[in-house]
């Protein structure tokens, strides 16, 4: 479901269909919008984001990360942002870059420790981060300071860095929000 969804929202980016299709397409949008309505649930039994066996999480929000390796301390892994990504000339739109590093740095920062949450995330724009191109993506763990983890990732086009971040993630308290 998931992964049909990230689809539909590459081709509804990409096409200039005619009045009668885009008609047509809406309508079968809000019947599948009405078949699961009544199936909504709290965010506890929600299936996205909440699957980690499946790439991307079960989202379709942010990118999917396909995972090369992953320990406490790095990520190595591949991203390819799809035509919903396009922010203009065929280069991914500047918020979903920001995007892709909150989840693979935030994912690491909580990784096998109590969960932390974005206090700032600072990104870099290199060179342009192309759209629908297989991207290498490369995240670490650089110092953990109390509860203040401090991580950096990066992207890359081949041997190209297109952008890079710096991120601290606190690390909640018992009970907080
Ligand atoms: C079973 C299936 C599993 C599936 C798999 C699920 C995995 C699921 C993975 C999810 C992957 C996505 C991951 C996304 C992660 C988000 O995107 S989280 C959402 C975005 N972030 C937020 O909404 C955060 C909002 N802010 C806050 O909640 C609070 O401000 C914070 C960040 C928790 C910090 O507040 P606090 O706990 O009261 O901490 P506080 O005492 O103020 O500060 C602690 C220290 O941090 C420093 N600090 C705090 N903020 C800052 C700042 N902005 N700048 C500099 N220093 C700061 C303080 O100065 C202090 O330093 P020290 O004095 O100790 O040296």
């Amino acid at each position: 479901m998931i992964e049909a969804l990230r689809s539909l929202q590459a081709r509804v980016t990409g096409a200039a269909p005619p009045p009668e299709t885009v008609t047509d397409v809406a309508e079968a949008l809000e019947k599948l919008a009405a078949t699961l309505e009544p199936f909504t649930v709290g965010e506890r039994d929600q299936i996205a984001g909440h699957r980690g066996d499946l790439p991307g999480r079960g989202q379709a929000m942010s990118p999917v990360l396909h995972v090369d390796e992953w320990d406490g301390a790095h990520v190595l892994g591949r991203i390819t942002f799809s035509r919903f990504y396009l922010g203009g000339n065929w280069a991914v739109h500047g918020g979903a870059i920001p995007l892709a590093f909150d989840e693979v740095l935030g994912r690491l920062a909580s990784t096998g420790r109590t969960a932390a949450r974005t206090a700032y995330l600072h990104v870099n724009y290199r060179k342009i981060t192309p759209i629908e191109v297989e991207l290498r993506v490369e995240a670490k763990v650089d110092r953990v300071e109390g509860r203040k983890r401090f991580l950096t990732g990066a992207l890359y086009d081949g041997e190209h860095l297109t952008a890079d971040a710096e991120g601290l993630f606190v690390e909640l308290r018992p009970g907080q929000p």
